[in-house]
């Protein structure tokens, strides 16, 4: 057996029917409570005193576990910061007799030390192995503190258009717990997997009732969003959790729970403290890998309609973290749409370690206007702010064009620049969108420049389809290299929306110099 460093636990839990539901599945809440647990003892090894948990960052669930088989879960400590550090979760799954094992999940969550707000923990030193998870740690840091602001920012900007579907306040639960000593630590704090845990338990009673009821299927928890821990609860409190579907997606449902905690006196008050709140991400498994569609959700509440929206901004930002987290793994394969913002719509693309980006925008233009204005690449520093300047380089005939684009300096690092070839086509028939490509080349006129980085565009343009008198499609697409990567980083994690941004003053640009040539 290697040996354990001082920073890492490891559980093994062989899988018994009283750790499963009705369909001899690992309940997910076991699973997270066996988590929470191994990742507070590395973390109290770490740190030499107790530990509580503060957050638990999104989880994605790989693989269903059944009775019989043997889950290992391995914590250590990525990185001390202050009083705080981040402890990681690696969950797999061990066939007993074929000893075939699978990956079942990854997570990240963060303890402090108690007393909180006093004790610093020990810096960790690393060995150069653990160099990259060791960095990874403080941008994973940043995310989750900055989860909260950036969840407000987003959802100023989105509004609902759907109105159909079964209303979401069918699917309320509601359930109470006592705290008992089995369920706290040594100080007396509820446990955090335990809550988890109950919290699991409410959210699929409403996911079921969205699922079992409307389609006649069960549903399997995919996946939680970030849970962080408000504040604590101990032994002699009611715990009260709320939960209700928030949104349907197509393949998914979004259940939002929220648990109130009441000690004796509160309880007579009727003042509660609200200690949690989370997402869980359920889906309906099919046959073949396949998922099936959910019904439409609707809601008839200002609530209900703050909880929809905020579901669909939540989706934003996990699939952000998610394609973060997988560009980390280099496992990948997702499509993802990220938001749907008035005129405006941004996608991501990730394949075999190829991310690629769509801008969608709908202008009221003709298509062939549009067109006009986007090909002349000389005008693109009036509504994109990334443009310092762009100088015709080479005009090799009608249709190609070289280019040499200066773009801002992101990070701190140094400005970047670009030498691209731009080629232009007409549709060849009615339905074909105009086309506009973009790629590197280099040119022996335009050597690399001492105080810039040269950097390279792979595969970029727009297609500009007609769509109706006076409007039209266009799409912005870009394969992401990591010299354009700095540019777009804030809007892949969640923090920045400078892609919408971009494209409205584009939107704005390509209208308004209509209305400026029609007057
Ligand atoms: C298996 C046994 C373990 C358990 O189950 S313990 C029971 C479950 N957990 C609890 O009851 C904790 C309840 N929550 C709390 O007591 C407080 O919210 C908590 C976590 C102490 C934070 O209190 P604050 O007043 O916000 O403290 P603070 O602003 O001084 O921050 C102290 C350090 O915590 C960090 N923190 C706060 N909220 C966080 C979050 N959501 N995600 C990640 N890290 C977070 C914060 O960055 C700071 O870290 P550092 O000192 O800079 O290293």
């Amino acid at each position: 057996w290697p040996e354990l460093s001082l920073v890492e636990v490891q559980m093994c839990q062989s899988v018994l029917p009283c750790h499963a539901n009705h369909q001899e599945e690992l309940g997910a809440g076991q699973l997270l409570k066996w988590m929470d647990t191994t990742a507070c003892l590395a973390a109290e090894r770490h740190a030499g005193m107790a530990c509580v948990t503060a957050s638990m960052d999104d989880i994605q669930f790989e693989e269903t576990v059944r009775v019989g088989q043997v889950i290992n879960i391995k914590a250590r400590v990525n990185r001390a910061f202050n009083t705080s550090m981040e402890v990681g979760i690696y969950v797999t799954v061990q066939e007993v007799l074929s000893g075939v094992t699978k990956r079942v999940c990854v997570a990240f969550s963060t303890f402090v030390a108690k007393p909180t707000g006093t004790h610093k923990v020990r810096k960790r030193l690393c060995q150069d192995e653990e160099m990259l998870e060791y960095s990874l740690a403080s941008e994973r840091r940043r995310l989750r503190l900055y989860n909260e602001e950036a969840f407000k920012n987003l959802m100023k900007d989105y509004y609902n258009l759907q109105d159909k579907g079964y209303v979401s306040t069918l699917t309320r639960v509601e359930s109470i717990e006592l705290v008992l000593p089995p369920h706290a630590n040594h100080h007396g704090n509820t446990f955090g997997g335990q809550i988890m845990a109950w919290m699991e338990n409410v959210a699929t009673v409403a996911a079921s009732i969205s699922t079992c009821r409307l389609c006649g299927y069960y549903p399997s928890l995919g996946a939680v969003d970030m849970f962080r821990f408000r504040g604590p609860s101990s032994v002699g409190d009611r715990l009260v959790f709320k939960a209700m579907v928030n949104n349907a997606f197509q393949t998914s449902v979004e259940v939002g729970v929220r648990v109130e905690a009441y000690n004796c006196e509160e309880w007579n008050e009727g003042t509660p403290r609200h200690i949690n709140s989370a997402s869980m991400i359920y889906y309906i498994p099919g046959c073949g890998g396949e998922k099936k569609t959910f019904p439409d959700v609707t809601y008839t509440t200002l609530d209900g309609e703050r909880r929809f929206i905020g579901a669909v901004v939540r989706k934003r930002i996990r699939m952000a973290r998610y394609f973060l987290y997988k560009t980390f793994s280099k496992k990948s394969v997702k499509h993802a749409e990220f938001t749907c913002v008035l005129q405006v719509g941004v996608y991501v693309h990730e394949e075999a370690d190829k991310l690629s980006l769509k801008v969608e925008m709908k202008v009221k233009t003709t298509a062939f206007y549009a067109f006009s204005l986007l090909a002349d690449l000389q005008l693109r520093p009036q509504w994109d702010k990334n443009y310092l300047s762009c100088e015709e380089v080479e005009k090799a005939d009608e249709e190609e064009t070289i280019y040499h684009i200066k773009c801002t300096t992101v990070n701190g690092s140094k400005s970047r620049d670009f030498v691209v070839l731009l080629s232009k086509r007409q549709p060849c028939k009615d339905g074909d969108p105009y086309v506009i490509a973009l790629r590197s080349v280099t040119v022996a006129t335009v050597p690399p420049e001492e105080n810039s980085i040269r950097s390279e565009v792979k595969c970029a343009g727009f297609l500009v389809h007609e769509i109706g008198y006076s409007t039209c499609k266009v799409s912005y697409y870009n394969q992401v290299t990591s010299g354009v990567l700095p540019y777009v980083e804030g809007n892949i994690a969640g923090w920045s929306k400078s892609m919408e941004e971009t494209a409205m003053s584009c939107i704005l640009f390509l209208e308004q110099d209509l209305l400026t040539t029609q007057f």
